[in-house]
Formats: C-alpha cells, sequence, structure tokens
C-alpha cells in the first residue's frame, strides 16, 4: 500500500498550552484533526465555563483560515467544583466534560482533587447529566511506586467511584498498563481509555537503557514491555473502547533537559504519522480509521467525519527541534525515521 485515506482523525487528549506558545501548537494539531479534547491545565486552571470559552477563544484565533478545527474544552475538577458548574457545562456544546487530575500527579495539577469522595454530589450531577469525566489515573501517595500507580489507582479509587456511579461516562486517559486495559473491558459502554503514541511505541527500556532519554518521559511514566504489549493489541482490538489521545503535551527543551525536567512529549508535529508506523508495525493498517476517527467520536456522541485525509509512504525524519516564541522544543521521535507522511 502506498496511500492510505482514512477519514479526518479526532485527538481526545491534546495540551495546547497558551498565549504565544499557541501560534505554534494550534496549527500542529488543526492541520490533521478535526476535533481536539483541549486539556484545562492552565496556570491558573480553567474551571469555569466562561474561562474555558474565553480560553476557547484563544485557541480559535491562531486557527489557520483554511481550517475548521474544532476545540471541545474539558473544564478543570477541583475540591471546590460545584454541581452548578457540572450544570453550566452540560449546558455548553463547546464544552466537553470535565478532568480529573488527583492533585501532584503530573503537570500543573497543583489544583487538583485531594478527596475524591468528598465529590460524589458532584459525580452524580455527571453521571445523571452524561457529562464525561476524563481521568488522570494515578494515585500520589509517597508510599507508591511510580510504576504501580496506575494500578492502585484503578482498584483504589476508580473501581469504588463506579461502583457508587454505575452511569458515570468515564475515559481513563493515557493508559499505561494491562491493568487499566483489563479494567475498561470490564466495565459497561460508558467507560473508555484513550492511548498515546509513546505507550504504543515504547517500554521503560526507551527511557532508561543507555542513558535517560528525557523526551520519553511523560506521566504516567513508561512501563515494561508486557504492558506494552497489552496497549497494542488492545488498540488494535477493533474494540470500541480505545482510542486515539496523543496527550501531546509540549514544554520547553530546557524544562525537558534539565536536572528536573517535566513530564510530557510534544507528538502533535507527528502525531498521526506515529500512530501510522505502529498500526503499520502491528499488521493493522485498516484499524487505524476505526482507532483515529471513529471510535473517540461515537463515543462522545459527535458525528463522524466526513472528510478524508491521506498519508503517503515516504519515509521522513521528525525535525530534531520545533522554532517557538518561547524557544525551541524537542518534538516526540525527534532526529527518528517514520514511513508515512501525512499528505493533506
Ligand atoms: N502527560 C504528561 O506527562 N504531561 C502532561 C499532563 C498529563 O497529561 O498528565 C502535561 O501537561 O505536560
Ligand atoms: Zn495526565
Ligand atoms: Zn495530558
Amino acid at each position: 500500500m502506498q496511500e492510505l485515506t482514512l477519514p479526518r482523525p479526532d485527538d481526545w487528549h491534546l495540551h495546547l498550552r497558551d498565549e504565544e506558545l499557541l501560534a505554534t501548537t494550534v496549527p500542529a494539531t488543526a492541520k490533521v484533526f478535526g476535533r481536539a479534547v483541549i486539556m484545562p491545565n492552565l496556570v491558573p486552571p480553567v474551571t469555569t465555563v466562561e474561562q474555558a470559552l474565553d480560553y476557547r477563544q484563544r485557541i480559535l484565533a491562531q486557527r489557520p483560515a483554511d481550517s475548521a478545527f474544532r476545540p471541545l474544552m474539558a473544564l478543570y475538577l477541583t475540591q471546590q467544583t460545584s454541581v452548578d458548574t457540572v450544570r453550566a457545562a452540560a449546558e455548553n456544546a463547546e464544552v466537553i466534560g470535565f478532568k480529573l487530575y488527583p492533585s501532584g500527579a503530573t503537570t500543573n495539577s497543583a489544583a487538583g482533587v485531594t478527596d475524591i469522595e468528598a465529590l460524589d454530589e458532584v459525580f452524580a450531577a455527571m453521571a445523571e447529566l452524561q457529562v464525561p469525566l476524563l481521568v488522570h489515573g494515578e494515585v500520589t501517595a509517597a508510599e507508591i511506586d511510580i510504576f504501580d500507580r496506575e494500578k492502585v489507582f484503578i482498584d483504589t479509587k476508580l473501581r469504588p467511584l463506579l461502583a457508587r456511579h454505575p452511569k458515570l461516562k468515564l475515559v481513563l486517559e493515557h493508559i499505561t498498563t494491562g491493568d487499566a486495559v483489563d479494567f475498561v473491558l470490564e466495565q459497561g459502554s460508558n467507560v473508555a481509555a484513550t492511548i498515546t503514541p509513546q505507550h504504543l511505541l515504547m517500554n521503560r527500556n526507551d527511557l532508561l537503557v543507555g542513558g535517560i532519554r528525557p523526551h520519553n518521559y511523560c506521566l504516567p511514566i513508561l512501563k515494561r514491555r508486557e504492558h506494552q504489549e497489552a496497549l497494542q493489541r488492545a488498540a488494535v482490538s477493533g474494540s470500541p473502547k480505545f482510542f486515539l489521545g496523543t496527550d501531546s503535551a509540549p514544554h520547553g527543551q530546557s524544562k525537558k533537559e534539565a536536572a528536573c525536567g517535566c513530564a510530557g512529549c510534544y507528538s502533535a508535529p507527528a502525531a498521526i504519522e506515529l500512530y501510522a508506523e505502529f498500526f503499520e508495525r502491528m499488521n493493522a493498517l485498516d484499524k487505524l480509521a476505526d482507532f483515529a476517527s471513529h471510535f473517540g467520536a461515537d463515543f462522545y456522541g459527535y458525528e463522524r467525519a466526513k472528510e478524508q485525509i491521506k498519508l503517503v509512504r515516504s519515509e521522513w525524519t521528525v525535525p530534531a527541534t520545533v522554532d517557538t516564541a518561547i524557544g525551541p522544543m524537542v518534538p516526540y521521535w525527534a532526529n527518528e525515521a517514520l514511513q508515512w507522511r501525512f499528505e493533506g
């Protein structure tokens, strides 16, 4: 196969950041993707519908003239989020749902949730109004090993949450373990997961063998090979519970290549090509359209894309850096080859 067409894909987990960086990040995603869920972990976080609509305008201001890219705004859940805010979110078509960050779990999560159980009224309203809850699924307790934090979160937080609110529409974001795959498969059709390119293409050896590779460092951290293989099987399985969410998360080069480097892989410059690379390696290119373009829209209740995009088989190398208004950034997969190239 030399050409691959698929319905215009959507990115169900994306960080664009704010201000001058939007001039780089918005066109990079809008070029390829039709819609994206915009993560609210700005400083300060996007906690209200009004803030989300302002942020949405700043994003749209950077959208290329010929693009119909639609940002779908997620609100940042805090300990103070009210049922009224859930109702306001339910009524606004540009707001897709709430993002739960356990406080301290990841980049800009300080304002996140410290006591999940105390928010039960809010989760009840989300379940009733079918407002999705998007979850960064890791515990933060110091005594829990970083490689176990997703599994412990599932067992001690998510299972009880869904037992209390069985109708809650929930997406476990950027899953990294076989435990997460099993959990999602055990639940009803109201529970799904996104999978990033780095968790499909890499395992923790790619982070740590032969030297520390800060550009492969993201949270939840890459896991052992067996977990990578479980994610790989899930992504190509044809199950509608698993769909594309890049978690593209730009940080300046100097913030990544540092004594205490930031977590996040900036994958947007090669996102669809990275997924195509993975599906081809799995001999499953025929499953890419469902994963990238159908299952997420179906889960969230949006129309499937009508337009097509085209990829051509033509090897290229991801650039070493991308220049931005806040300095150079090293994209994920920098200096490495990819077999498919986005053509339009
Ligand atoms: N994934 C990451 O490692 N980082 C994300 C936050 C997140 O999605 O957890 C970021 O905002 O940089
Ligand atoms: Zn996260
Ligand atoms: Zn993220």
